[in-house]
């Protein structure tokens, strides 16, 4: 139960679907049911095919996480449903085309439902024009409805595209740091969770990085912090160049980076810090010259938790900054495999 409360709190879409699957089917059984004792069998049969399908929408959302595709089955049932239902009941089904226009936008993107609402309305409007007298009582009343539906869906649009648009740029700064762009502190949180579930229930070998830019205050104190900020961007942009697309680069706050490496063993750690050590001493510069790297990394199929994982590989951060900055540590100095990875020329990386 605390599950599902988690996730209809994180994922929006989910619990928009929930929330309209449970409305339609609470507010269509009882029609459903009317129409049964009223032997209107087919708006009968079509209410409860709605129902149903609306149950099947929404459990195979919460089955698998997809809400695009149960919105979008459901806003194709339901507009054939309120077409044939309107046809066969005239004005009184006519009513229901606000609510399906309201629905068509809970359920899929604002220009999808667009498009859904405007095909419904045109082959209305061609029944009403081919079979006078039964869909609407003259010309000026299909003009109303008409232009009703329209305005109504005009001010879904506006309001459902506004809000999409909020909620990506909420998302975004809750997820996404602003001055570099990678992934903030909590979308790593996020991520290595992901990553331990993996290895854990597939044996996905998963490595991580920490790197910390060496003598960073330098910059900012002598150059100013908007330097400093370019110097962030720009070392961003050489370690995603240096990895695979599938590599997580986050920012776990200051100069300090983290890296979450799929398909990984020791041997590749290696020569990827080695790479990104490389590629930072040859292309990393700020107004005062070369700025240095050091790294520190652990590999998940040796720990336990996520937690003593992150520790260990900030240990060996540490590490590398005590033996003199500009390299990187995978093992520990006293493990069976090879402990230092990297050493640079120069352990000053900053000149003033
Ligand atoms: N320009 C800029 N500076 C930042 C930002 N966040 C943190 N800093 C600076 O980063 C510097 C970090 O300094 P320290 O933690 O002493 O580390 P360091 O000078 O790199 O020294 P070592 O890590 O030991 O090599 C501080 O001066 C912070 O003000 C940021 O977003 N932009």
């Amino acid at each position: 139960m605390h599950n599902a409360w988690k996730r209809l709190n994180n994922d929006f879409q989910l619990s928009i679907i929930t929330m309209v699957g449970i409305c339609s089917v609470g507010g269509i059984t009882p029609y459903a049911v009317y129409r049964l004792f009223e032997s209107n069998w087919l708006v009968s049969l079509i209410d409860a095919f709605l129902v149903l399908n609306t149950v099947i929408a929404v459990l195979y959302a919460w089955r698998t996480g997809d809400t695009r595709r149960p919105g979008q089955y459901l806003a194709l049932v339901y507009s054939i449903g309120t077409i044939v239902i309107v046809t066969k009941l005239g004005i009184n089904g006519l009513f229901w085309v606000y609510v399906l226009i309201l629905f068509n936008f809970f359920v899929v993107p604002p220009l999808q439902s667009v498009i859904a609402t405007l095909s419904m309305l045109t082959v209305l409007c061609l029944y009403g024009l081919l079979n006078p007298g039964t869909l609407f009582a003259d010309d000026f009343q299909m003009t109303s409805f008409m232009v009703t539906s329209l305005l109504a869906s005009l001010f879904a649009f506006v309001f459902a595209y506004r809000g999409r648009e909020q909620r990506q740029k909420l998302s975004e700064l809750a997820t996404i740091d602003p001055l570099t762009g990678v992934g903030n502190r909590r979308t790593m949180d996020t991520e290595l969770e992901i990553a331990f579930n993996e290895h854990t229930r597939y044996q996905v070998g998963f490595g991580l990085l920490i790197l910390d830019l060496d003598h960073f205050k330098l910059v900012n104190d002598r150059y100013g912090h908007r330097a400093g900020d370019e110097v962030l961007v720009d070392f961003v942009d050489i370690v995603r160049s240096a990895c695979r697309q599938s590599d997580r680069l986050f920012r776990l706050g200051g100069e300090e980076f983290v890296l979450l490496v799929p398909q990984i063993d020791e041997r590749g750690m290696v020569r990827l810090a080695n790479n990104i050590l490389a590629d930072i001493r040859r292309l990393l510069s700020g107004p005062g010259g070369p700025v240095t790297v050091s790294i520190g990394g652990a590999l998940l199929a040796d720990h336990s938790g996520i937690e003593t994982w992150l520790h260990e590989a900030d240990e060996r951060l540490y590490q590398a900054k005590k033996n003199g900055r500009d390299q990187a540590i995978i093992r520990s100095e006293g493990s069976n495999s090879s402990g230092l990875v990297s050493n640079s020329a120069s352990d000053v990386a900053i000149q003033g």
